[in-house]
Order: C-alpha cells, then structure tokens, then sequence
C-alpha cells in the first residue's frame, strides 16, 4: 500500500472509530425510546379506562388521555428520528465517504479538505466528519475541474480554488481503490460500477454522477424540467437522485408523499423501489398511468398503453385518424370551448335513486336547479351551487323522515348491539332529555337509509358524464361517437377518451385537483400524449414537472427534437419557466452494444457510446422457424452460463407467450405480465413495453426478420437492444429485418444457423 492510501485508510479509521461511538449512543437511545413508548402506552390503556361514570371525571380523563396520546405521538416520532440515525451510521460505517475535495477559499493560505458521502457526520466538537453529498459544497466534487470553481448557496455564489479531486471506493471499512482525478468525477470507478451484473435493485449513483445528470439533480430553479436523453444515460438514476436532493434542499416544507412519480410498469416500480431508501429517504409515490387511470373510472375497464400497443397494427385508418385527433392538444382546448359555449340547459344529468330504484332526486329537478342559477356562473361553480341546494333539499327531507312512524318503529325494534351501533360516541342515557336520545336515532336511521343519496351528491353521480362526452363528441368528432358508446356498453373505455373525459369532468364539476402535490415526475414520457400530459398538469396544480424521454424510444409517437418538445411543452403546459437538458452518453450497455444500437438510429451520430469494452453483438441468422429456434435454445444455454439472468425481448405478447410454450419444457422460463412487480433469475420472456425502464445482464431478440420488423419498426428495435448490458444477441429468420441490413458488418458478429437434414 503506498504512503497516500495509507494515510487515507488511517482517516477512515479514524471517521470509523467516531460512527461506533455513536453508534453505541444512539442505539442505546433508541432502545430507550422503544421502551419509553410501550410504559406510555401501557399507562395510556389504563387510563383510558377510568373514571367514565362522572361528567366531569371524564372532562378530566379525556384531557389526559390527550396528554398521554400527545406523549405517545412524540416519542414515536423521537423513535423513528433515533432508527433512521441508527441506520444511517450503519450505512457509513460500512462506506463513510466516496468523495475528498480540497479546497482555498479567497483569502486563506491553506486548504481546507472535506470527504463527501450519502449523509453527514458531525463529531462531538461540531467538526463535519462528512459532508452530505447534497450539501451546497459538495457540488464542486460533481461539477468541478481543479482550479477556480463556484458554487450555490442559499447566501449566493460563492467562489473557492478546487486543489484536489480524489475518489475511493470503500467497502466494509476498507479502501478498495482510490484515484486523484481532475476531471468531473473520473472514469475508473464508473467503469468499475457499470462492469458490475445487474441487480434485483437499482444502485444509487451517488459516488459517480456525471456533471450533467447534476444539472437536472440540483435544478430547483425551473417549474418545467424536460430530460431527453438517450437510452441508458441515466435519466432515471438522474430523477430518484433529484428527488432524494429536493428532500433534503427542502426538508423544512418537503415530504416524500408530496412527490409523485408515473412510472412506465410496476416491474419498473419494483426496481427502483430500493434507490432512496438507501440514500436514507422515504420512497416518493409511485402510480402507472393504467392505476391512475383505473380509480378514476371505476367499474370500466380502461385500455392500458400495453393494450394500446397490442392493437396498433389492427386499426383501420379512420381509426388511426380519430386516434390521432384526440391526441392532439387542441381536442383539450376544444373541451374548453365547448364547456365556455354550453348552454345551460344541454348539462347531461340523470335520476338520484334508492336501493329500490325509486327515484329521490329527478333529473328533471336537477335540471330546473342547474338552469335556475344565474347566467354569469361558470360551469364548476354552477355546478357546486346545485349540489349545495341538492344536500340542503335532502337535509330538509331527512329532517320530515325522521318523523316518520317506519322510524318510530325501527327504533322499537333495535336490538342492543344496533342501539349501541347507531348511538356511535354518545352514551346511553346521557343526552339532556329522552327526546333527544330518540332524535338522534331517528337521524341516523335515516341518515343510512339515505346513505345512496349522500353518496351520489358527494361523488357527483348525478352528472352522466358519459352522455356528457358524448354530447361533445356529437359536436367535434361525430365519426367517433358510435365507437365510444359501444365500448361503454360493454364497460370498456379507450385510452385516448380518458384524458378529455376526465379533463371535461373536472372542468364541469370543479373536482379531481390535488393542490397537495409540489413535484410530479413523469419517467418515459414519450409514451405519454399531450392531452395525458395536460390533464396531470391540471391534477397537481402546484407541482413543478420533471418530465423524462427518449423520442428514440417512442413506441408510438414521432420523433422530435428536444427543442421542438420542449416548445410543445411550454405552449400546452404554460409553465412559468421552463429548461431542457439533453443527456447523450449511454452508459448502460458496452460501447459494442451501444455502437450497434447508435448505427440503427438515422441521427445516432449524437450518441457518446461510454468506454467500457465487451462483446460485439451477435447476429444469428437461419433459414426457417425451426433453425431459429435450435438457434434460440443454443444462445440460451450459452448465455446462462455467464449470466444469472436472460432476458427474451419479444415485440407483442403473441411472441412472448408463443416462445414460452417452446422453451418451457427445456427452460422453465418466466413469462411476464403486466402485474408482475418481480423479475425473477433464469431466463425471462417478456413484451417490449414491460422492459420499459428495466436492463438485463444478457437480450435476445427473436425473429428480427423483413415482416416482424420493417423500418417502421426502428423505435422498438431500438428500445429492445438498449435494455442490454453486457451481451446482445439478435436472431432472424428468412430475410432480416431492413433495420439490421444497413449496419456496417463490422458492429456485429454474424453466424448462420442451418442443420441439415
Ligand atoms: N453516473 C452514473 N454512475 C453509475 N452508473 C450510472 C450513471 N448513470 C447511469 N448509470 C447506470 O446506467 C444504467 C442506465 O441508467 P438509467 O436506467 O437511469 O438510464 P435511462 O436513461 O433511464 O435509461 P432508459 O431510458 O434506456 O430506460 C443504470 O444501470 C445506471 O445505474
């Protein structure tokens, strides 16, 4: 070991000695904590029980059954700060820091040397051991070359001279490897971390991120950030690092649950559900566009974007082009217009009803409130003021039922535990006069008879916003009018309607915004439509947007350059500020795989291919069906010997599950499904757009031949070899596909696969 490391591995000894002792410390209070809890509670339970008989002993019982539940809900909260301390110094225990930076600032004659690392370490003295990776200083470790450098703070920029640079990787206490760098953040460790065999989990980047995967991690200063960036460059390592950074840049006003992100696949969820937990952070939600969209349409079942995928090539051309006209941001403005030129009396109501089918509120009186309303009103307070006269006309009717001699009876006939249901929190015998004892039965007997009624107010069901819809379409799209209402017959509802229905929905009722949310992550957003985007936007009114794409990966939509979607954006979406970064290295895949995959692309020139060396993709090429598959299994049982896991990327789910019965006998594949969350080892067949987002140690593409695969096909071609990290292996049967006919033979090996009979 040289002097230098020696003298490194002597401080890490040193930060080492500092984390047990605290670790002893705060373990000791954490048990402490647990203990101090359950006496509290155990107390709490106790108390709770007595002194009910008097009014005024439980005026005072209660008072301390507040204090003890106050005193509960501190210590459970002192608990989880001492568990979340205790697990942090677990974590630097084993790797305290990734990062030294040596900096002079103005003015001083020596530098000062700081160590950054996933969480900061203070010793006793107040001396910062570790500085937080997401500190304002630690920046410079990302961003900068040695020499002047300068870096945000919530004071303003501050200038310093970055003197040295040096990166380690430690492991359970013990330097691994250590490099000076001058750079940003050297490539050793980088191709040391992306050698490495995939994971169940997705890695935390923290020790390598790449000064331009900063820029989108540290932006807090645009309400509309848009990531392009080509496959593999690290989106969304970039966007759960952000989020982790937003956490902490706003930890007095920012919670986790404040944070939504539209991921592309719960297989995709899974994966990435380990990131910020082992960056010491609660995860943010998470909810595929299909979850969203199947609560809000209750009882019908929404077409998802895999379903849209699977009937592409199905759809008539008037379909393509109805398709085409609700996926345009003007069909939104139209639901605009529409609502702005709707007359009053053309609002699509229908009949509030009981269990029994009678009916309480008639459309027809809906109606009369509704068009009762002054003209000025708009759509949604119109609306909210019908609903408030509807639940005032229902009080005043509960109010006359509650008299009524059914009820009277009703509460003759209660037995002790319906009584004592209906009584919820009162006491029996405790209310001022007998009357209001029965009074209050009589409410709520009625109240649950009524419940349907209440119900219907609440969730707007008076509203047929199908008909609705319906009705918009008659007017702006007559052709599609009878497609939507057949579907609807049969419970079912097109993707391309959800957006503007719900969008129609909300802009009539005033309902469906959370103000809650401050930021709303969109990853793969090339799959998503502008009018899918739009209606997000109005669903989080206050959350500023990350949006991430790669147009190269748009299994559906046309390409487009980041400018032009950028202005798209900023036209639709109207954000105050608005900033794109485009990331072009590809660091997932070797540079032999991700060189094939540039030369598929027209404009793949733009594609840095990251320097770490492999194999070059392999072409099998045979002559028939069952050539390609002897050639399949071959590559199969090859590939397993290196690899844990083998991942057979198919264009539909006709070919995934067509291979699975091939290969289940000799294999026992899995076949993925759209609910899966897991990927199990062994070999995996799944459709393209379940890899969404995902990487495999090994692909296989089967049957990229003339018919499977036209030119037409380039996005999901492109999208299946970039899912490769080490090795990639296309096999085509009869002629190949165009796409792979124009690459250089130099980018591949090729092999011919043919038995002879
Ligand atoms: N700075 C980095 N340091 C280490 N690994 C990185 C870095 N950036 C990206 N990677 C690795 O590269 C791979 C691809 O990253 P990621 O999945 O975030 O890319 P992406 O742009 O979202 O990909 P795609 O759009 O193709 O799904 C991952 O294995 C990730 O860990």
């Amino acid at each position: 070991m040289d002097n230098a490391k020696k003298a490194e591995q002597a401080h890490v000894d040193q930060v080492k000695e500092v984390i047990t002792r605290q670790l002893a410390l705060n373990e000791h209070e954490y048990q402490k904590a647990q203990l101090e809890t359950s006496l509290v509670e155990k107390n709490y339970g106790q108390n709770a029980k007595i002194n009910t008989f008097e009014v005024d002993d439980q005026m005072e019982t209660n008072a301390e059954v507040q204090q003890q539940k106050q005193l509960v809900a501190k210590n459970l909260e002192n608990e989880k700060i001492l568990a979340k301390q205790v697990k942090t110094l677990k974590q630097l225990k084993n790797s305290p820091y990734f990062g030294r930076i040596d900096i002079l600032d103005p003015g001083e004659t020596t530098p000062e040397t700081l160590y950054i690392g996933t969480a900061s370490l203070v010793d006793e003295h107040q001396n910062f051991l570790i500085y937080d990776w997401r500190a304002p200083i630690s920046s410079i470790y990302y961003n900068g070359t040695l020499g002047k450098v300068t870096y945000e703070t919530p004071m303003g920029e501050l200038e310093t001279t970055l003197q040295k640079k040096r990166q380690f990787t430690i492991v359970e206490g013990q330097i691994k490897n250590m490099f000076d760098t001058n750079e940003t953040v050297g490539d050793e460790i980088l191709q040391q971390v992306l050698g490495e065999h995939n994971d169940e989990y997705m890695k935390n980047i923290v020790a390598t991120i790449q000064k331009e995967q900063n820029d989108i991690i540290r932006d807090t200063k645009h309400e509309l950030l848009l990531v392009q960036g080509v496959a593999g460059s690290g989106k969304t390592s970039a966007i759960l690092q952000r989020i982790a950074f937003l956490l902490y840049h706003s930890r007095d006003k920012l919670s986790a649950d404040q944070i939504v992100l539209f991921s592309p696949n719960l297989l995709f969820s899974h994966y990435i559900s380990e990131v910020l937990p082992s960056l010491g952070e609660r995860n943010m939600r998470q909810v595929t566009l299909a979850e969203f969209l199947a609560q809000r349409f209750q009882g019908l079942k929404v077409e998802t974007l895999f379903d849209c995928y699977e009937k592409q090539r199905t759809l008539t051309a008037d379909q393509r082009k109805i398709r085409a006209k609700k996926e345009a941001a003007s069909f939104m403005e139209r639901i605009q217009n529409y609502l702005d030129h709707l007359a009053p009396a053309k609002l699509c109501f229908s009949d509030i009803t009981l269990d029994g089918g009678q009916v309480f509120f008639s459309k027809a009186e809906i109606t009369e409130i509704y068009q009762g309303l002054p003209l000025k009103m708009k759509p949604a307070q119109r609306f909210h003021e019908t609903k408030n006269i509807l639940i005032k006309r229902l009080n005043r009717r509960l109010k006359q039922e509650a008299k009524a001699n059914w009820v009277l009876e009703k509460i003759d006939n209660l037995d002790d535990r319906q009584y004592y249901d209906l009584l919820g929190t009162k006491t029996r015998g405790r209310f001022q006069a007998v009357d209001d004892e029965i009074k209050h039965l009589a409410r709520k007997i009625v109240e649950q008879k009524f419940a349907i009624v209440y119900d219907a107010l609440y969730n707007d069901y008076f509203l047929d916003i199908y008909a609705q819809y319906q009705h918009f379409l008659a007017q702006t799209l007559p052709e599609s009018v009878t497609e939507f209402s057949e579907r609807l017959e049969f419970h079912k509802i097109a993707l391309e309607d959800c957006a503007p229905l719900l969008y129609l929905r909300d802009l009539l009722t005033g309902s469906g915004q959370n103000q809650g949310i401050a930021h709303l992550f969109v990853d793969e957003m090339q799959d998503y439509t502008l009018p899918q985007l739009i209606y997000l936007k109005h669903c989080f009114p206050q959350a500023k947007l990350t949006l991430l794409g790669d147009s190269e990966q748009a299994l559906f939509n046309p390409l487009q350059t980041p400018q032009a979607l950028l202005a798209s954006l900023e036209k639709n979406l109207k954000p105050r500020s608005s900033h794109v970064v485009s990331l072009n290295t590809s660091y997932r895949s070797t540079a032999q795989i991700t060189d094939f995959m540039k030369a598929l692309l027209p404009d793949g020139a733009t594609i840095n291919s990251f320097t770490r060396d492999g194999k070059l993709p392999q072409i099998i090429a045979s002559p028939d069906q069952a050539n390609g598959l002897i050639a399949l299994k071959k590559a199969l049982h090859q590939q397993l010997t290196t690899n844990d896991t083998v991942a057979l990327i198919t264009k539909d789910l006709a070919q995934a599950k067509q291979l699975y019965q091939q290969l289940h006998r000799e294999f026992l594949p899995t076949l993925i499904g759209d609910q899966d969350r897991a990927l199990p080892k062994g070999v995996v067949i799944l459709p393209i757009y379940l890899a969404k987002g995902l990487e495999f140690d090994a692909v296989i593409a089967y049957d990229i031949s003339k018919e499977t695969f036209p030119l037409s096909e380039l996005g999901v071609l492109y999208t299946i070899c970039s899912r490769a990290m080490h090795e990639l292996t296309l096999i085509t049967i009869g002629e190949s596909s165009p796409l792979l006919r124009q690459l250089s033979p130099k980018l591949y090996t090729l092999k011919t696969e043919l038995v002879l009979k």
